[in-house]
């Protein structure tokens, strides 16, 4: 009888906690980030071996909080050279989880193939009691390594749960059930190493090809009461190229601030109106009507990376608000 050959599964270290060292292992959060290499990563879960012909190399050793624009097409770049690698089944990429969801989202927008691509991550470090990078990762070429997984852009596995990388996003600062996908819910499942979808998959926006160069500057602003026009002329006088207005509540804007980003829009200034509350819908309303571009279900993160790849193409607030309208 011959064996089924294992997939292939190629892993992309960013870093992270998942690579994190501390002193000891009670501490969790004193911890040196991506102090671990990947070796070590894949020697701590030797389970791998039985579900998939595992390789692996460093992209990056960071603390995501440090996560730059660079580093994010440098990782797009390396992942679609994987994509194309014929020997390679599926990929996963381990990656701190403070910036997690926005290099999920800048690969789904920027990489197109049908091949899984996995993002994990972990809330402890390497070295930590109860460490749940090593179940993370198991999870996660578990679902690499899935059929059912294939055609369905970027997904992020944690903690036991499948989320697609535009509704994905870290709700807590410590527990390990960070992330949630708030408005459409995870979508599928990791039990015991089985792979579990709820959904067929949703339509993925494959939009851009991976920017060659420096992308536009854009800035989040913050709502909240008593709000002065301050930060919004530092940015017009600052000729960034948009603003994204977490607003309170579905994006609503005070009466202190309007006038500011309505000078602001004509000085050409792109304006997207985002939430501050983590969930829901922010849509076109009456009060706000075009130019000013409403984000959908877009956390601001995921709107600003969505504003700069838009402004690349030289696109209208109409056009603009079109491809919103998908979130
Ligand atoms: N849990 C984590 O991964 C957060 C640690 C670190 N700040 C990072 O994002 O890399």
């Amino acid at each position: 009888m011959t064996k089924e050959r294992l997939p292939h599964i190629h892993i992309l270290a960013m870093g992270g906690t998942i690579a994190g060292r501390a002193a000891n292992a009670a501490e969790t959060v004193g911890y040196r980030a991506g102090a671990i290499g990947i070796n070590e990563l894949l020697e701590a879960v030797p389970q791998l071996t039985d579900i998939a012909e595992v390789t692996g190399e460093t992209v990056a050793s960071i603390d995501s909080k440090d996560m730059t624009e660079a580093l994010m097409i440098k990782l797009a770049r390396r992942t679609e050279e994987c994509l194309l690698d014929d020997s390679i089944d599926g990929i996963v990429i381990t990656h701190g989880t403070d910036t997690l969801e926005e290099s999920a989202f800048f690969l789904s927008l920027t990489l197109s193939s049908a091949k899984p691509v996995i993002f994990t991550g972990a809330m402890r470090p390497a070295t930590a009691l109860s460490a749940d990078g090593p179940l993370n990762l198991l999870d996660a070429v578990h679902t690499a390594s899935s059929p059912d997984a294939k055609n369905r852009g970027i997904l992020v596995v944690m903690n036991g749960t499948i989320h697609d990388a535009s509704d994905v996003t870290k709700r807590h600062t410590s527990r390990v059930d960070t992330f949630q996908s708030p408005n459409r819910g995870a979508i599928g499942a990791v039990t015991g190493g089985h792979v579990h979808f709820f959904y067929t998959a949703a339509p993925v926006h494959n939009l851009f090809p991976i920017p060659s160069g420096p992308l536009p500057e854009v800035e989040i602003l913050y709502g909240h009461e008593n709000e002065s026009r301050i930060l919004v002329d530092a940015l017009i006088n600052s000729k960034v190229s948009g603003i994204i207005y977490a607003g309170t509540g579905m994006g609503s804007i005070s009466e202190t601030v309007l006038p500011a980003l309505r000078e602001a829009q004509e000085q050409g200034i792109a304006v997207v109106r985002a939430s501050r509350t983590g969930s829901g819908a922010v849509i076109p309303t009456s009060d706000y009507p075009l130019p000013f571009i409403s984000a959908g279900t877009l956390v601001p993160q995921k709107s600003r990376i969505l504003l700069q790849l838009l402004l690349v193409k030289k696109m209208n607030p109409s056009e603009i608000q079109h491809v919103f309208n998908l979130y």
